[in-house]
């Protein structure tokens, strides 16, 4: 007959040891408590571990409290040498001298997998009465027909009156290959989900079955809490937090697979990158919080918009990557794309407010644009900055050339520096005209950079990059620099004065000491306020309400003016905007390109000059190109117009002649 209290000793990978608490001593450990307690294992094998004082004090009320046999109803921390984090319980055991002492199991917080020894010799405990004993560990033994013979007290709470060994097995059904397996060897150790009366958990079941009286012994282990851990793990490392999307380590393991299913089959698989247009703008306009919460319901929708046969992983802040396999045709991916874009159309509700955002797509296609995964990521991406360079709401499928280009967009974020070192940028002027009687009365300033070697680079293209690496706030400042000097130079040239307006970007409105900056150039260029204007954008205006209106009154308080530009492609609306202190508002000029065409943007453009009056704001268009759409604007009485129609920017140098040659209207 096997000997349970050596089984114990040897194969439980729960540490279990008795504390002798009177003598401060360990009487008895098994191997897994042993390995644990190592770094008194000397004193233990003199008999002579000590426990500390507090805990010997606490021990011994609890044992004079408690029957033999008892659970304690408390458990205890224990961190054992290598930092490991175990949970202890015990139970009150009679010693050998009939004196209580205390049996206590501990249960690794994390899953630890203490090795199983081979030999131990046990002289402290003997058969009889170990199910008393160790009550709280959970054994049973079964006779050779799977009836139950004797369990532990800890088997019966966790698993009930089981009469069969069959029982525990239900949930996987795999009572007769295990019982088939056991008969053919001795011993038996398996992980596998059994039905307690706590519902099915995963325990680790060693089993032995004893030739001779042909009786089953049975301890289990319950590892839940280490699955579970596991569990979390892999989610941790595979799954995005934010979104519950598969991150980029489970996209590389996928696209490897792909690659090679690929590879075997003959077949074709492909990828759509994909990064927000304008996300970085909203989070540092409004915060974090909006930009995930944004990011949440982006995720959602793309997820879908794609065929179910598809799946969607996030890279990482706004990059979000599609992965088809089985590909016949690139037009399959070029489907989702359109898939992607068309849903986007429609706002997201955020944080109490309707926002709009597309994204840009590059599409890269095994084996067609590249033979290994890290080549074909990288070429979606360099399509999808491509289709980012052409606009927005976008898709590109990857061509050689594009490679080229993702170049020359690092190079240019390099160059940035330098060229604001050496002065490599210039300041256009593009006239504003008063509607009523086509005369000039001001201009706005556009920043152009004059690359040595790439030629003229349009503000859309290396702004994103001044935003992105922090350069704008020097850059901004230059800007409204020039723009006053230049104003300067022109009243020295003897040009009555105008009003010029220059463009804030969003991380230049956020930057704490702008009204102080700006004053101090108007000090320091003896420019009157009410000549310079600043452009700002709706999202601006969102970004921290009350921050926002104190820093607008600022401004105004310094004389400057206050317009919204690109007004109608934000979140805000005309009655929001009630609350801020600016005087004008320039209708984007996507609104004005199908002015006569387009009956919506007509009622939208009339709506929003008449709203825009109502609240005493002046109006004016931008991008107007034709005279049809300067007649309609003078129909629906906008104030003023800007656009090639009357004419492009220009240099400072040709604004002269510019205005030598047309009205100009001055106070
Ligand atoms: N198709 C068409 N376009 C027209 C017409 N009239 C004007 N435009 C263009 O429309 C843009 C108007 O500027 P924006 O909306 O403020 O849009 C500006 C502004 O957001 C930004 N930007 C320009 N200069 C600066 C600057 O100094 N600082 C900041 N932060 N942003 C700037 O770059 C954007 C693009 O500037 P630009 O390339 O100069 O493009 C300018 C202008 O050249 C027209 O009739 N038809």
């Amino acid at each position: 007959m096997i000997d349970l209290s050596k089984l114990l000793s040897l194969k439980m990978r729960t540490a279990v040891w008795i504390i002798d608490i009177e003598h401060s001593t360990i009487p008895w450990c098994n191997k897994a408590a042993e390995i644990l307690l190592e770094d008194s294992l000397t004193e233990i094998e003199s008999g002579n571990r000590a426990i500390g004082g507090s805990l010997k004090k606490r021990l011994l009320t609890h044992l004079e409290r408690y029957d033999e046999g008892s659970p304690l109803a408390f458990k205890w921390h224990f961190i054992a040498k290598d930092g490991t984090h175990y949970n202890c319980h015990g139970s009150v055991v009679s010693l050998s001298d009939g004196r209580k002492g205390l049996a206590v199991e501990a249960h690794p917080v994390i899953d630890q997998a203490l090795p199983v020894v081979t030999h131990l010799d046990d002289p402290l405990l003997g058969e009889e009465g170990i199910f008393k004993r160790f009550k709280t560990l959970p054994f049973a033994i079964f006779d050779s027909e799977g009836n139950s013979v004797s369990c532990s007290e800890r088997f019966v709470s966790l698993f009930g009156d089981i009469t069969n060994l069959r029982g525990i097995f239900e949930a996987s059904s795999a009572a007769n290959s295990f019982v088939e397996r056991l008969a053919k060897q001795e011993s038996l150790s398996q992980e596998i989900r059994l039905l307690t009366l706590d519902g099915v958990r995963w325990h680790r079941i060693e089993a032995f079955s004893d030739q001779i009286s042909a009786y089953t012994y049975l301890l289990v282990d319950d590892i839940q809490e280490a699955r579970d851990h596991e569990v979390a793990l892999f989610k941790l490392h595979n799954y995005d937090n934010l979104t519950s999307l598969p991150n980029r380590n489970l996209l590389y393991q996928q696209l490897e697979k792909a690659l090679i299913n690929a590879k075997k089959r003959n077949r074709q698989f492909g990828l759509l990158y994909l990064d927000l247009d304008g996300f970085k703008v909203i989070n540092d306009t409004f915060g974090h919080r909006v930009g995930d919460e944004l990011i949440q319901r982006v995720a959602e929708r793309v997820k879908g918009s794609i065929p179910t046969r598809s799946c969607l992983y996030r890279l990482g802040g706004d990059e979000f990557v599609v992965v088809l396999e089985n590909v016949e045709s690139i037009e399959e991916l070029e489907d989702i794309a359109k898939a992607i874009m068309s849903n986007a159309i429609s706002t997201y509700p955020v944080a109490k407010m309707e926002m709009m955002i597309t994204s840009s797509i590059g599409i890269a296609c095994y084996p067609q644009h590249a033979n290994d995964i890290d080549s074909l990521l990288k070429n979606a991406d360099a399509a999808m900055y491509q289709a980012k360079s052409m606009g927005h709401n976008m898709y590109f499928v990857y061509e050689n050339r594009m490679a080229e280009n993702i170049n020359a967009h690092l190079t240019l974020g390099g160059g940035l520096r330098k060229a604001i070192d050496e002065e490599e940028f210039e300041l256009y002027y593009q006239p504003k005209i008063r509607l009523s009687d086509e005369t000039t009365v001001g201009a706005e300033a556009l920043i152009r950079w004059f690359h040595p070697e790439l030629g003229m680079i349009s503000p859309d293209n290396f702004i994103p990059l001044a935003e992105e690496s922090g350069l704008i706030l020097p850059l901004g400042e230059w800007v409204i620099r020039r723009a006053c000097r230049q104003l300067q130079e022109w009243r020295e040239l003897g040009y009555p004065p105008i009003c010029v307006s220059v463009n804030l970007s969003g991380r230049q409105f956020m930057q704490t000491n702008l009204v102080d900056m700006v004053k101090q150039v108007l000090d320091e260029t003896g420019v009157d306020p009410k000549y310079l204007e600043l452009e700002l954008t709706e999202s601006m205006l969102m970004a921290d309400g009350q921050q926002t209106i104190v820093k607008l009154h600022n401004f105004r308080k310094l004389g400057l003016t206050l317009s919204i530009d690109d007004f109608g492609t934000g979140y805000s609306s005309l009655a929001y905007l009630k609350k801020f202190p600016i005087q004008a508002l320039k209708i984007d000029r996507s609104f004005i390109k199908d002015l006569g065409v387009n009956c919506d943007d007509n009622a939208i453009v009339k709506a929003s000059i008449v709203m825009a009056h109502s609240l005493n704001l002046k109006v004016v268009a931008e991008g107007v190109e034709k005279r049809s759409q300067v007649d309609i604007l003078k129909e629906y009485k906008c104030d003023e117009i800007q656009g090639y129609y009357f004419a492009k920017p220009m240099s400072s140098q040709d604004f002269l002649g510019y205005m030598d040659s047309h009205t100009m209207f001055y106070e």
